[in-house]
């Protein structure tokens, strides 16, 4: 058996070139394989099928890890009511017992941890109803054209119109946005003059956009003033009174800190704290300012709502101290990727196999739009000077392109006008673009989490999509966490992959850390190679050199976030350098 032909399947290899890592692989002990592995992929797991556009009828007991969710679902729940053209069959009427409430949240996979008794909406005009909803906010929503809620939408709706606090982890593209925008749209009502009453905390400037797009389209005609706040420098806030104008607030944790340090914003009127990445926005990186922002929001009767497709239980824990008595849902199998996407991971040798594979990718015919991530600004930098000359209409967006440019780069590639576009860790989260075909881990990722999250951008809101990681032997000791995804969503793993030894604890903080140290993306000649790496060698020392100059002021007070967690959160793996500022 040739186990570098398995390992190298979907790339083609210079054998010579790549002698070495064949020498490595070819010494493995093999001996302990067990036989192939016998997944199903052609059937979506109901957990994982958010917009029920596939037929259940079958049940999901094919499925390897069809047992492996805490829900019991019988296989007359499992087989649904979901119809093929995405439409369901849910009517207006409500639960009538506590067993029919639990089979229809066992039915769209969706667990809720405390308080039980807040039943889901079955429907849109269930919930317009139930909380009388505003004329114009049902008809901008149903301008959308929005026809039945997503699994997260049901459950977390109702969870924060019943103004209790909500931790909420559901897939990448399930609709999260719409689930925490709605409610504080019906709880404001009206407007108040009194200052801010609803703020939502984005870790980027590029999904606080979205989001506020997303609001704008909401309180049409409704007489409720937004903000969006994201720009350091110059204050959209105006004067006190200007400022008492605004009733929701989207922002990034940099820029609302500024504000609040400058003394330019009032929180105390806060009765609706969002934090949309969640886990993101509680990672070292984040937390103080995050510790100003909520010791910030004195208001008594405070709501905080947590959302993202990862959280961690360590930010669970964390989640609790700052909230009260919060109500956690889950939907689908915690921390895990859409069946939608269909994953690959594709073994290129070393560093200049990825070039060799994205020219061939290319060749055979790629459809586009396609993200393809990279680990850092310079590396995006190198690869697109790499394809700008191949013919294909490339770009790339990281924090250093003005604002103006990422704000184009974005329209451009949803429009079309982009065909592969190269981006870092900033683009990774939230940003939601319908039509992505295939998401390229260009770069390994540093974390699970972001793997998820990278990947998340393709497969949204039930289209299909592809994802493709490459790896090299420096990447190997990492592929394990990826492959555990990869099952759990139900993606065929070659055999020899189930074998690789998970990475330890140490190895798996170490590269959270710190990204693997790769060679330049180039193909110059060797010369001009050395020259680059020592210009990037320069211009690392000088960041480094400022980050720690510039490194700063924290929040005036601490609260529980601090006090629990500085030991317990971990490394935000978006550094502040991909933030918005
Ligand atoms: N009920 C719905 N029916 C159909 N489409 C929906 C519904 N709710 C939201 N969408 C669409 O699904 C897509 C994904 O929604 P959204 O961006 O809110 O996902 P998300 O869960 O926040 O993803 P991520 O974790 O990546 O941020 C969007 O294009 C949104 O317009």
């Amino acid at each position: 058996m040739d186990f570098f032909k398995t390992l190298g399947a979907g790339a083609q290899f210079n054998r010579q070139k790549f002698r070495r890592d064949i020498e490595i692989f070819e010494k493995t002990d093999h001996t302990k394989r067990n036989g192939p592995a016998n997944f199903d992929t052609s059937k979506v797991l109901p957990e994982l099928d958010f917009f029920n556009q596939k037929d259940h009828s079958t049940g999901s007991a094919s499925h390897p890890h069809a047992n492996s969710t805490k829900v019991d679902t019988t296989p007359e729940e499992s087989t649904g009511t979901a119809l093929e053209d995405g439409s369901n069959s849910e009517t207006d009427e409500p639960f009538e017992t506590i067993e029919e409430t639990g089979r229809f949240r066992n039915k769209y996979r969706i667990r809720i941890y405390g308080d039980k008794s807040i039943e889901p909406i079955k429907t849109f005009n269930m919930m317009f109803n139930q909380w009388k909803f505003r004329p114009a906010v049902q008809r901008n929503f149903k301008s959308i054209g929005f026809r039945h809620p997503t699994p997260i939408q049901m459950q977390a709706i109702p969870i924060t119109m019943a103004s209790r606090d909500l931790v909420a982890c559901a897939p990448t593209g399930s609709g999260k946005t719409v689930a925490f925008l709605l409610p504080i749209l019906q709880a404001l009502d009206r407007p108040s003059k009194i200052g801010f009453r609803a703020v939502v905390v984005t870790p980027t400037r590029e999904l606080g956009r979205q989001i506020f797009g997303m609001l704008e389209k909401l309180v049409a005609g409704t007489k409720l003033r937004v903000c969006f706040l994201a720009k350091l420098g110059g204050s959209v806030l105006g004067n006190a009174n200007n400022r008492k104008k605004y009733d929701i607030l989207v922002t990034t944790p940099l820029r609302l800190v500024h504000e609040i340090q400058h003394e330019n914003i009032d929180l105390s009127t806060v009765q609706h704290l969002i934090l949309d990445e969640a886990d993101q926005l509680l990672e070292l990186g984040f937390l103080e300012q995050m510790d100003t922002i909520i010791a910030a929001c004195t208001h008594q009767h405070i709501r905080k709502s947590l959302f993202s497709a990862t959280i961690s239980s360590n930010v669970e824990e964390l989640a609790t101290s700052i909230m009260r008595d919060p109500i956690r849902v889950v939907v689908g199998i915690k921390n895990s990727a859409t069946e939608d996407i269909d994953q690959k991971l594709v073994y290129v040798g070393q560093e200049e196999g990825k070039l060799v594979e994205v020219r061939q990718m290319v060749q055979k015919g790629i459809r586009p739009p396609v993200l393809i991530f990279v680990q850092s600004i310079e590396r995006a930098k190198e690869l697109f000077h790499e394809l700008i000359y191949d013919g294909i209409n490339v770009d790339v967006i990281h924090s250093e392109r003005t604002k103006a440019q990422r704000d184009s780069i974005i329209t451009n590639f949803r429009s079309g006008k982009i065909w592969v576009l190269i981006a870092t860790e900033l683009m990774s989260r939230g940003i939601d673009f319908k039509g992505v075909n295939l998401v390229v881990n260009y770069d390994f990722p540093q974390t699970i989490q972001s793997y998820i999250h990278r990947i998340g951008r393709t497969g949204r809101a039930g289209r299909k999509g592809e994802a493709v990681t490459f790896f090299t032997k420096d990447d190997l000791a990492y592929l394990k966490s990826i492959v555990n995804v990869m099952r759990s969503s139900g993606c065929d793993v070659p055999d020899w992959m189930l074998q690789v030894k998970p990475p330890s604890k140490g190895e798996k903080s170490k590269l959270k850390r710190k990204p693997v140290n790769r060679d330049l993306i180039t193909t110059n000649p060797y010369q001009k190679r050395i020259k680059l790496q020592e210009e990037r060698r320069k211009a690392k020392e000088k960041a480094q050199g400022k980050s720690k100059t510039s490194s700063g002021k924290s929040g005036p007070k601490a609260t529980a976030v601090s006090e629990h967690s500085r030991k317990k959160a971990p490394q935000a793996s978006l550094t502040l350098e991909e933030d918005e500022s």
